[in-house]
């Protein structure tokens, strides 16, 4: 495997509040690490910054090293279109825009001035197919993406992100809002999306992490108390902090 984002040393403060205080950790292709701790520790704070979203919040302030591949992510040069095509997320409420199944997947391709329909056509196909959703849209492209299940919808938005060619897709609590059975589609998805991409997931379900990352952050207050294989940190926790998480005695 190879690490293709490497964070150093990262604060963010909202306002005065600093949110994160130095947070390093690292990200390698065709793996998924999962981000987890109690709620306001940070999580989605810092996979925000990965893909410069928090550059919309006001009077954020954020120091610290981020490469992708050589590039800094916040260098004054950073194409921010190109940088999210590159590094997409997928959010807790599954946010289809309101117009039909292959308008959506070939929103990002128009943006870039593709108009070939058989080339969209093709990465259509291509996305849905990796997104595990064509069976179940593919006589229906002209639907409104809106009118199909929750589960349907994020994986639609999956396909969305896929159709630009991502490396990096970032997923903040993507299966929260959705049933049991919703839930383990969209994990089976991730598990086989992991051979192409570097998955980083936020998640609340300790499960899910356990089932589906392969490393896992475990943040408190903003600190990262510990970041290691799951099956290590799941079994032989090394901080006691991460050890009380873990077996429920807060968060
Ligand atoms: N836009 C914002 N403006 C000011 N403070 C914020 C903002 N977003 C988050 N915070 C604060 O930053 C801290 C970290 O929040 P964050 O949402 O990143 O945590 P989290 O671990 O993702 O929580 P949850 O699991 O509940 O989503 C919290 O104290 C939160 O109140």
């Amino acid at each position: 495997m190879t690490v293709i984002l490497e964070t150093k040393d990262v604060h963010l403060a909202y306002g005065q509040k600093e949110a994160l205080h130095g947070i390093d950790l690292s990200f390698a292709d065709n793996s998924i690490t999962a981000l987890i701790g109690p709620s306001g520790c940070g999580k989605s704070t810092f996979l925000r910054c990965l893909n410069r979203m928090n550059d919309l919040i006001p009077d954020t302030t954020i120091t610290g090293s981020f490469q992708f591949h050589q590039q800094d992510i916040y260098a004054p040069t950073t194409n921010l279109v190109e940088l999210r095509k590159k590094i997409g997320m997928v959010f807790q409420q599954p946010n289809p825009f309101p117009f039909s199944v292959y308008d959506n997947v070939t929103y990002g391709l128009k943006l870039t001035g593709q108009t070939d329909r058989r080339f969209l056509d093709e990465q259509v196909e291509r996305a849905l197919k990796q997104a595990a959703v064509w069976n179940e849209v593919k006589d229906d492209l002209d639907k409104n993406a809106m009118s199909f299940s929750g589960g349907q919808q994020q994986r639609i938005c999956i396909a969305r992100l896929l159709a630009v060619q991502p490396d990096i897709i970032l997923l903040d609590e993507p299966t929260s809002a959705l049933d049991p059975i919703s839930s383990a589609q969209i994990e089976s998805t991730l598990m086989t999306l992991k051979k192409d991409y570097c998955i980083i997931i936020v998640t609340h379900n300790l499960q899910q992490a356990s089932r589906i990352a392969d490393q896992t952050a475990f943040m408190l207050n903003g600190d990262l108390i510990e970041f290691d294989l799951t099956s290590k940190m799941f079994t032989q926790p090394a901080q006691q902090a991460t050890s009380d998480y873990l077996n429920g005695k807060f968060g």
